[in-house]
């Protein structure tokens, strides 16, 4: 039964992500405890596919995930998932509020909570830990008091409920993608998004350049994300979420256009957007005007046409 990886342990958010995006009857799951973990067993060929969350609706990228997808060879996503988030404050039975001096939870659980934290448990010290259900898996065992977990973790680990549905922005969402190694692009269905990552060259107008090549084909920009190429300080890879497929031409030629302008471009995959909004694709930029063009081009070539 091929296998699909996804940031564990049992009982994280991707874990329920990783069941969205799967087939129970022909996938098995298989927790790692960090992303790059769940990247590299992709590329080794352990599994068939990672589960991975990719960005926050409050607080952003996710740094690990940008980092593991830029480097290392390639892997492209093959579809993505739309997760709401809200959040379980989990703790041994029988721990009162009071005696809470410590909480646990992935930085991006700390960062959506804040606002609880001070609220309800303000002398408690916030501590960074690799994912949600680790914070309560560490609770469980004794190293921790509280934990900032998903929901479902108390499913798995016997740990009271101290809060539910925590959240200070309360229609907060995270995307995940099921990343694959490089092969067929899932068909496109119309509401598609390709996503790339770019390093421009250290130019003047360089970045301006690059969304410019988009602009040109009214390609719709759904995401612009820096992070540093760690070679040289001042030197960026930019991660571009854009409208469209690369079996379309207008996202076809606009990559190329980025191939020719840039250090480096590398494709992270074209798939299907989990909120079904279709691209608009008008005049001139369509497949038809893009053929038809080309088309006028050979004929002037071969002299048949002027
Ligand atoms: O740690 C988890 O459960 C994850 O899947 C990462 C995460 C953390 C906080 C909000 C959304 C996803």
């Amino acid at each position: 039964m091929p296998r699909i990886a996804y940031f564990g342990p049992q009982g994280t958010f991707t874990e329920q992500a990783a069941r969205a995006l799967a087939d129970p009857r022909e996938h098995e799951l298989l927790p790692l405890d960090t992303i790059p973990a769940v990247v590299a067993a992709v590329r080794s060929g352990e599994v068939a596919a990672g589960c991975v969350p990719v960005e926050n609706s409050v607080e952003g990228a996710v740094p690990a995930t940008m980092d593991a997808l830029a480097l290392g060879e390639p892997v492209v996503a093959v579809a993505e998932h739309v997760l709401p988030v809200h959040f379980s404050v989990l703790v041994r039975p029988g721990t009162e509020a009071a005696q809470i001096q410590t909480v646990a939870s992935h930085p991006h659980g700390l960062a959506q909570v804040r606002g609880w934290l001070e609220a309800n448990l303000p002398k408690a010290t916030a501590i960074a830990v690799n994912s949600t259900a680790g914070a309560a898996r560490a609770v469980h065992a004794g190293e921790y008091d509280a934990a900032v977990s998903a929901p479902v973790a108390v499913e798995h680990y016997p740990l009271h409920e101290l809060a539910t549905g925590v959240a200070d922005v309360a229609d907060a969402v995270t995307r995940f993608l099921l990343v694959t190694r490089p092969g067929a692009l899932p068909a496109p269905t119309g509401a598609d998004r390709t996503s790339l990552v770019a390093v421009a060259v250290n130019r003047t107008g360089a970045l301006s350049g690059l969304l410019h090549e988009l602009a040109l084909r009214e390609i719709n920009l759904t995401r612009l994300e820096a992070r540093p190429t760690k070679d040289r300080f001042g030197e960026y890879r930019f991660f571009l979420d854009v409208e469209g497929h690369l079996a379309e031409q207008r996202i076809a030629d606009a990559l190329a256009a980025l191939h020719r302008r840039c250090l480096e471009v590398r494709f992270l995959g074209s798939y299907p957007r989990t909120d079904g909004t279709q691209t608009q694709v008008a005049a001139p930029t369509r497949d038809e005007d893009f053929a038809a063009a080309t088309d006028w081009v050979a004929a002037v070539r071969r002299g048949e046409r002027a």
